[in-house]
């Protein structure tokens, strides 16, 4: 038997003493918790029995009150108990299945005998031997795993650094407690390992890298001292992947702290969210939670517009034919979305302190009884060196004080006498008791009908009154449409407190249509982060507090406006931002610059990791792809063997048909279970459904599809950002399609989705972005 048939041997035994244990640790903690069930329901079926409930006299209310809280006390520690070991006993199930994927052997200075630590999703410990047999990969000493190779080594324990020699890295594939592969590594994560992850076809959910994370991407897991953490890295470069053991990693290290709902994850699509959802439970954690702008949008502002959404936004763009009207909302939507325009607002909101805040009448049944007018009074009466805010909520308590005034006057009306004997029986019966409760009856039956007429008129317009009173106070009065409007309505008004360098050339075309589409009630997608930005200013901003960690993937997409306003909406969060400006989308981007983010919370704050590996596609797809954009070279593909792309060419759209659904039937036979025919737009992907769905099962995937299967999909090339399928076609790769240069990003963002098999079909000429590309480098297929 050879020294590494030995080894192996030894190891193998080792994987199964450590899941015996593990075996009958489960069956102890199944024990335990079946006994803490059964305590739970018994105390939820008895929980009034073992109350002693009295409440005769103050003192023994008090008493059955504290009764109650012991009791509550006890069940809620029985359940607290039992979801801890529900949530041991998941991830002892899943150690059982695979114990870990690393072991090194760590020479401490100063020691005579290197320790063996061997690495897995959780820690187990052996209570019998008093020793570690996994450690969690989130451990101090597991980053060694991860920053090092054979030799000198370190890490930071909590209270010192610990250095010592490496000896011995090693990697395993376990499944079901038998030892499939085993690496011994030398300088980076075991390539083999990373090659046999890479190698494996798609899934329809993105999964775990705990056992090959890669030495930059752990600086990114791990880091804990930057304010504002930026990652800029290559298409497959691994950003969302780290940012998901990034969030694994910070709820171990702070798990007594930072639970899964301090922490936000902005996404660009619900398609994603449903894509790396399965990641975090994987690994024994609990989701955190996940959002997409457009909804946190949507939440806010739904209720006053039809608000669009930015896919809606890339469709109108994408298919703009060039015409006036398309340049001047092009060019609204850049200005927009950049710095400018805030200063802009910022300058507006400081002219709206003087004047020009636009008020709404408050009304009383079809009658102004507080006007727009006499608001505004109030409001600019008040102390101007207040910040708008502060003044709106004095203009409130005021409102507040006025109403009630007028409701006294109110009661004398006729219309109270009328509604009080339309008063439902149930409603006379409840106002009786109250007064009966009052002691509000007298011996006096003549008086008693006054005063009862007089406090049925008070409860009656006092239950109109409410609305109006909640209105109020939520600031309903401040008509936020109107002075957003106002700031395009007159075009020289923005001219008149910023200066004119600020302004867009076309500001007056641009206003023009601004105006047109509120009055619509529409409220664009460029527009909508400025106009809340602008509510928010004016109400007072509505901060979140305690989310403590906010990700933003994809962070190419979004606006400089944007950013500024998620960072003062969680004011005391740390952020971890990730993109690629390669892969920048929208028609806003030429605003965005991951670096200028850095300034965001002053640069001291921010540290800025670059990722350029790729891991996601074959090196010849890589090779290819890195072409299509400038800076390219720069980007290091995974050493992974796979074929080269494939550039067809086809007549006319029904030779492309055939064509199409004959490659797709041969990637079938060839078991690539994701194939994706991307297209530029929505439009495009209809009419690829309708030629193809009599040839093959194709499933048309649109913003609202909400999660994915394997198969055949036919995909925007916009929602399939983030995402990864084993052959990517592209629908038209022709220069008609991605000819212009703001469509070159889009054009990469699409074939960079693909993992093992990427081909590109055109009617008439290829797109120009893939004649920069070496011809040695793809296979060309005449028609
Ligand atoms: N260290 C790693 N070990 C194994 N697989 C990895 C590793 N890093 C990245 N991958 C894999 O590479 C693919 C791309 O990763 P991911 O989606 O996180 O990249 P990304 O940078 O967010 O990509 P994009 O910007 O193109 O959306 C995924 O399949 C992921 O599992």
């Amino acid at each position: 038997m050879s020294k590494w048939e030995q080894e192996f041997k030894m190891e193998q035994k080792r994987v199964h003493q450590v899941t015996s244990k593990i075996d009958k640790h489960i069956d102890q903690l199944e024990e335990q918790a079946g006994v803490v069930k059964s305590d739970m329901s018994h105390i939820r079926k008895n929980f009034w029995d073992d109350v002693r409930i009295n409440f005769d006299n103050p003192d023994e209310a008090a008493e059955t009150y504290a009764s109650i809280i012991q009791q509550a006390k006890l069940l809620s520690e029985r359940e607290r108990s039992h979801r801890h070991a529900e949530h041991q006993l998941d991830i002892l199930k899943r150690l059982k299945q695979s114990p870990y994927f690393g072991r090194i052997d760590f020479l401490e200075d100063g020691e005579d005998e290197a320790e063996c630590i061997y690495l897995g999703i959780g820690s187990f410990y052996d209570k019998e031997n008093e020793e570690f047999l996994i450690y969690d990969w989130r451990a101090p000493i597991s980053s060694l795993y991860y920053d090092y190779s054979l030799g000198r080594a370190e890490y930071n324990a909590p209270d010192s650094t610990i250095t010592g020699t490496m000896e011995l890295k090693r990697q395993f594939i376990i499944r079901d407690a038998k030892i499939k592969s085993m690496f011994d590594t030398g300088i980076t994560i075991g390539d083999e390992l990373l090659q046999e992850v890479l190698g494996n076809p798609s899934s329809s959910q993105m999964k775990s890298i705990v056992a090959t994370i890669q030495k930059e991407q752990n600086q990114i897991i791990r880091n804990e001292k930057s304010r504002l953490l930026i990652v800029q890295g290559a298409a497959g470069s691994g950003k969302t992947s780290a940012a998901l053991q990034r969030v694994a990693y910070l709820l171990y290290r702070y798990r007594d702290t930072l639970s899964a709902d301090d922490i936000v994850l902005f996404s660009p699509n619900p398609l994603f969210n449903s894509y790396i959802s399965t990641v975090l439970p994987e690994l024994g954690e609990e989701n955190m939670q996940q959002a997409t702008f457009q909804e946190f949008l949507q939440s806010h502002l739904s209720e006053s517009f039809d608000l669009e959404d930015p896919f809606t936004q890339m469709e109108h763009v994408l298919a703009a034919e060039g015409g006036a009207d398309d340049d001047i909302r092009l060019k609204g939507i850049r200005y927009k979305a950049g710095l400018d325009f805030m200063e802009v607002i910022e300058q507006y909101l400081k002219y709206l302190g003087q004047k020009g805040l636009l008020f709404k009448n408050i009304k009383f049944r079809g009658e102004v009884i507080i006007s727009q007018q006499q608001i505004a009074n109030y409001f600019y009466k008040l102390d101007t060196s207040l910040p708008i805010p502060n003044r709106m909520k004095l203009v409130s308590e005021r409102l507040l004080k006025e109403l009630k005034n007028l409701a006294v006057k109110e009661r004398s009306k006729p219309w109270v006498k009328e509604e009080i004997q339309f008063l439902d029986k149930e409603e006379y019966a409840h106002f009786y008791q109250l007064l009966r409760n009052k002691n509000q009856y007298t011996e006096d039956t003549f008086d008693d009908f006054e005063r009862e007429e007089k406090l049925l008129s008070a409860y009656v317009v006092n239950e109109h009154f409410k609305k109006l009173r909640k209105q109020v106070k939520n600031l309903k009065f401040i008509d936020i449409q109107a002075i957003y409007r106002q700031l395009f309505s007159d075009p020289e008004l923005a001219g008149t407190f910023v200066a004119k360098n600020k302004l867009p050339e076309n500001w007056p075309e641009i206003s023009r249509q601004t105006v047109s589409r509120l009055d619509n009630k529409i409220l664009t997608y460029e527009d909508a982060t400025p106009f809340l930005y602008l509510k928010e200013r004016i109400e007072g901003f509505k901060t979140n507090t305690s989310v403590r960690h906010v990700f933003i993937d994809e962070a190419q997409d979004y606006s400089p406006f944007q950013f500024e306003f998620i960072k003062r909406l969680f004011p005391f969060s740390k952020m971890t931002v990730l993109g690629d400006m390669n892969q920048a989308i929208y028609a806003h981007a030429e605003n965005t610059c991951l670096s200028m983010l850095s300034s965001l919370y002053g640069d001291e704050a921010a540290d800025t990791i670059i990722l350029k590996r790729s891991y996601r596609s074959t090196r010849p797809i890589v090779e290819f792809t890195r072409h299509l954009i400038e800076g390219g070279k720069d980007i290091i593909p995974f050493n992974r063997a796979g074929n080269k792309p494939v550039l067809n060419q086809a007549v006319n759209e029904e030779d492309l048909h055939l064509k199409l659904a004959g490659l797709i039937r041969d990637l079938k036979a060839q078991e690539q279970r994701t194939i994706a025919v991307i297209c530029k737009t929505y439009k495009e992907c209809q009419k690829a459904v309708k030629a193809l769905q009599n040839e093959v099962p194709v499933r048309l995937i649109d913003k609202d599809t909400a999660a994915f299967e394997t198969g055949i999909l036919v995909i925007p090339s916009y929602l399939a950002k983030g995402v990864e399928f084993d052959a990517v076609i592209i629908y038209n790769a022709s220069d008609e399609q991605y000819g212009k240069e703001s469509e070159r990003q889009l054009f990469y963002t699409a074939c960079t989705r693909a993992m093992h098999e990427l081909h590109l079909f055109f009617v008439g000429q290829p797109s120009r972005f893939i004649s920069e590309v070496p011809e040695n480098l793809y296979i060309q297929n005449k028609a």
